[in-house]
């Protein structure tokens, strides 16, 4: 199992490019199948995740094809298709649910496994079966299944109003690729509002599609009969940028985020410079200087849905918040178990504590390198932060967690100065 060796205590210097959004990339990778005609998709980020979609795609009968140096993919999904999702490539990957309104809009029928809890929290994914429901398929849970269907005699699901008991980012997804192919029209109500919803609205009325109030809490989708092919550029990774941030802000330097987009991470932002880093919108993107976390005041801050605090970025954050000055609270109201990085920042000496949502975390003056585990995505993130500051040799085992959703991390960081290698 990959393991990163960091040896903290270098700033960081230099220019580093941000990649496409895993949230976007994934997403906009089942858009695909929402058409018989090529779709290419531009600025795909190389991640597991992406890796893990593409071979559900080819498992289902889509051809895929890369091309290029800078992550260009085509996906062509005949009719042929079959639609079924099964549980061996879904428990890797959650957002494998989202082929299921694609796959009901277009053939009709899916049967995609349900994804099961995950590390973070339970996840349940009831809200995209209640509104796909209401758009007329049925849908029962067989064997660990969803087995979904339209009612006899129909041919597309029908466009419904779908307001949800909580935003939620992939059952907006869902929902949207679902109407964009349904008879009628369809409203989302409480629909998500983070910056990879826009970006697929945008890809699929390249496609054809009618959708209107994409980014603000209210959808509206006027079904079409057919979408076709298109090409789309997906939006660079805001939280790759955001972990980038935190990683310079804790270490001291002035770096380049190359493609950054200052005005989908405004909340943080506003944190750091609250902290006292200096952030600034430069042509390239987004240009961070810090003098490192022991000039930095804590910050405390909330997570919650778009435009707000992103739970992912609550991990990477918090690990500044260990090294900075003074005392922050940092509350997590969207996934129930996300403070699994709490202990193994402990153990490179962080003094935080949990009672319930929130962490306590008191700065301290220095970390001390030690082996530790990732737990899940943004928990590795938070440890490599925290390996880039802490004296002597931090060792991050799991780094698979870290490979679902980072493209190259060690090596952009190693470009930035970072004294950081993967042992295989
Ligand atoms: C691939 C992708 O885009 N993943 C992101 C997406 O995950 P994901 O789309 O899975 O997260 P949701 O926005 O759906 O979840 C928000 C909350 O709603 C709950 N919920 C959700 C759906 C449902 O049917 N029932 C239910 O109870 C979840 O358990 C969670 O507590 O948004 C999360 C919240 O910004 C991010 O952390 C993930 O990185
Ligand atoms: C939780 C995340 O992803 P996923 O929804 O794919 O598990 C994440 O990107 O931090």
């Amino acid at each position: 199992m990959d393991k990163l060796l960091i040896r903290g205590g270098r700033a960081l210097h230099g220019t580093v490019m941000i990649s496409g959004a895993k949230n976007a990339a994934l997403p906009e990778l089942c858009a695909a199948l929402l058409t018989e005609e090529p779709v290419t998709l531009h600025n795909m980020p190389r991640l597991q995740d992406v890796a893990t979609m593409r071979k559900l795609l080819d498992h289902m009968g889509v051809q895929t094809q890369t091309h290029g140096e800078r992550g260009g993919m085509s996906l062509c999904a005949p009719d042929t298709i079959n639609p079924e999702a099964p549980y061996e490539l879904v428990k890797t990957m959650r957002a494998s649910v989202l082929v299921l309104g694609p796959l009901l809009a277009r053939f009709g029928r899916a049967k995609v496994s349900l994804p099961g809890g995950c590390a973070i929290g339970s996840r349940p994914v009831d809200q995209h079966i209640k509104g796909l429901c209401a758009m007329g398929a049925e849908i029962s849970v067989q064997h660990g299944y969803m087995v979904a269907k339209l009612p006899a005699g129909r041919t597309r699901l029908q466009g419904a109003r779908i307001a949800t008991d909580m935003v939620t980012v992939t059952g907006t997804e869902n929902f949207l690729m679902a109407a964009a192919l349904a008879e009628g029209e369809t409203i989302l109500e409480n629909a998500a509002q983070e910056p990879e919803i826009p970006d697929l609205a945008e890809m699929l009325i390249k496609m054809g599609a009618r959708i209107e109030g994409h980014g603000t809490s209210r959808i509206r989708i006027q079904g079409v009969e057919a979408l076709h092919g298109c090409t789309h550029q997906v939006v660079a990774d805001r939280i790759e940028t955001g972990t980038f941030l935190c990683a310079v802000a804790a270490a001291g330097g002035d770096v380049v985020l190359q493609h950054g987009r200052l005005d989908h991470l405004e909340a943080v932002v506003e944190k750091l410079l609250h902290a006292g880093v200096t952030v600034s919108a430069v042509p390239e993107g987004i240009r961070v200087q810090s003098a490192g976390a022991a000039q930095l005041k804590a910050q405390s801050f909330r997570t919650t849905e778009y435009p707000g605090f992103p739970t992912d970025m609550q991990a990477q954050f918090m690990a500044l918040n260990a090294v900075a000055q003074g005392t922050s609270k940092v509350t997590e109201t969207i996934f129930e178990n996300r403070f699994m990085h709490v202990n193994e920042l402990v153990r490179l000496g962080a003094n935080i504590q949990i009672d319930g949502k929130v962490s306590l975390v008191e700065g301290v003056p220095r970390l001390s390198g030690a082996t530790v585990m990732a737990t899940d995505l943004r928990a590795s993130a938070s440890l490599v932060i925290a390996g880039l500051v802490a004296e002597g040799e931090t060792l991050v085992d799991r780094i698979y967690h870290l490979d679902r959703g980072y493209d190259q991390m060690e090596a952009k960081l190693r470009t930035l100065g970072a004294d950081i290698e993967r042992l295989k």
